[in-house]
């Protein structure tokens, strides 16, 4: 019999806009920033940890196998296993996944299960023609074979490739992932003006929700090695209003593109870690559980409209459990791009998709904008891709609770073609 999974804490970082050069936080020190707190805060001793999960995209040199890193700096035990997962922009959910799988099957009663991402410190990678160069002056023996090596030298050796670039470009159709938000906005029909309004309430929901102290406890401040505190996302613009945004220009499709920096995922630095706990534990320490997590699953598609992955994860769900759209409470849809997370809720409404194409049986509908991403999300905080999936689902697990809602969807999109979901319920 699979055992019930109860999400009983989890916190985040504020996130930090990467500005074109490193942060001062690796993905393993965001993961440790945020962890050390939630970890004080826990009734249990870490050696009831069985597991550590992490996701991130962008693992660098120095911290190989994050999770194992950031669970060693956290002071858990040596014989705690710790292991990193990537599924792109899923991988902060991959990793409550996998740990939803451990509980549920008896293998772990405690799991930590997180997303940590800088994309700021995204490799600039040597072009091919630059590493062949080193190779060759690595293998020159005498100064006069030196001197020759250096004559070969390009000017274009030294521009490199940008990995964050590369990260954000499906490998198959080499769309990178704005232009997938312009395709989904032409093919629903999404307008500029419905893209920046959509933008424009995503920063004002959550500057709202800021400032009533909603992300009190889930959003936890971090201190630099210089002393500086972050303790806001410093992306969200307050006031924001479709005629501020109007006068940006489009970011990938000029000049009639719909996608601008306004009305896109803002790209940061952050991480987020949730405690996944069976119900014996929860008995064991006298634990409160957030959420149950009842379901999960992913769903694959053409990577050219990938913005859609949220409708193909969620309608094995909702089918499973002979759910509606209209019977989830609350939705966290990762706002990748507005005109994505608009173009899913057109698509769970369009019979000809939701019935013909999900098989939902007339259990399509349209997701109500006061019960999906009410207190913003991503355009207004950033999207630090690892991490994302994870945040959102620990927000939903808190919102749920806040708002005493029964059922709650997370769900987002993930480059080259996928989509992920979870379906919670209050606890
Ligand atoms: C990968 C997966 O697996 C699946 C997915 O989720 S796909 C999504 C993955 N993520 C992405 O693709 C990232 C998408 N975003 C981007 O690429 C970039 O944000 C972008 C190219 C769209 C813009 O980059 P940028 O120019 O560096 O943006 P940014 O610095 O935020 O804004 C530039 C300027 O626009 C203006 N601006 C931005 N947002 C604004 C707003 N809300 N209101 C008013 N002005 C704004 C400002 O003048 C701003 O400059 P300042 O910050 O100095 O004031």
């Amino acid at each position: 019999m699979p055992r019930p999974v109860y999400i009983v804490d989890g916190a985040r970082t504020p996130f930090i806009k990467a500005r074109g050069k490193p942060g001062p936080f690796t993905p393993v020190d965001l993961a440790v920033q945020c962890g050390r707190p939630l970890l004080l805060r826990q009734p249990f001793p870490v050696k009831a940890i069985d597991l550590v999960i992490l996701g991130c995209v962008n693992v660098i040199a120095d911290e190989m196998n994050p999770a194992r890193v950031a669970g060693l700096r956290l002071g858990l035990s040596d014989e705690t296993p710790a292991f990193t997962v990537q599924i792109n922009c899923g991988s902060g959910m991959q990793s409550l996944d996998t740990a939803f799988r451990y509980i549920e099957r008896g293998t772990a009663d405690i799991v930590m299960a997180g997303g940590a991402e800088a994309l700021s410190h995204s490799p600039l990678v040597l072009q091919r023609g630059a590493v062949d160069w080193f190779a060759e002056l690595n293998r020159a023996r005498s100064p006069g074979e030196r001197l020759k090596v250096f004559s070969k030298l390009k000017l274009n050796h030294l521009k490199p490739y940008v990995g964050l670039e590369r990260g954000l470009t499906d490998p198959i159709t080499e769309l990178n992932m704005g232009q997938t938000a312009e395709i989904l906005a032409h093919l629903f029909g999404i307008s500029r003006r419905e893209a920046d309004a959509y933008a424009a309430e995503s920063h004002n929901r959550l500057d709202h929700a800021t400032r009533e102290g909603w992300l009190k406890g889930e959003m936890l401040p971090m201190v630099a090695r210089d002393g500086q505190v972050f303790d806001h996302d410093d992306g969200v613009r307050p006031g924001s209003t479709v005629k501020s945004l109007s006068k940006l220009k489009p970011a990938f499709e000029r000049p009639y593109g719909k996608v601008t920096p306004g009305n896109a995922s803002q790209i940061t630095d952050g991480a987020s870690w949730l405690i996944l706990a069976s119900e014996e534990a929860v008995s064991q320490h006298g634990l409160t559980p957030l959420a149950r997590i009842v379901d999960s699953d992913w769903g694959g598609l053409d990577p050219s409209i990938m913005g859609l992955g949220p409708v193909t994860s969620v309608a094995p769900i909702l089918r499973r459990q002979e759910m509606a759209v209209a019977d989830v409470d609350l939705w966290e849809l990762n706002e990748a791009f507005a005109t994505q997370v608009l173009s899913c809720v057109a698509a769970l409404d369009q019979p000809d998709i939701a019935d013909g194409v999900l098989g939902l049986d007339g259990r399509g509908g349209r997701i109500e904008r006061d019960k999906l991403n009410v207190d913003g999300g991503a355009i207004a905080c950033g999207h630090p891709v690892g991490t994302s999936g994870n945040r959102i689902t620990l927000h939903l697990a808190n919102t749920l609770k806040r708002l005493g809602k029964k059922r709650g969807i997370a769900t987002q999109c993930i480059g080259g073609g996928l989509g992920g979901a979870m379906l919670l319920e209050a606890a």
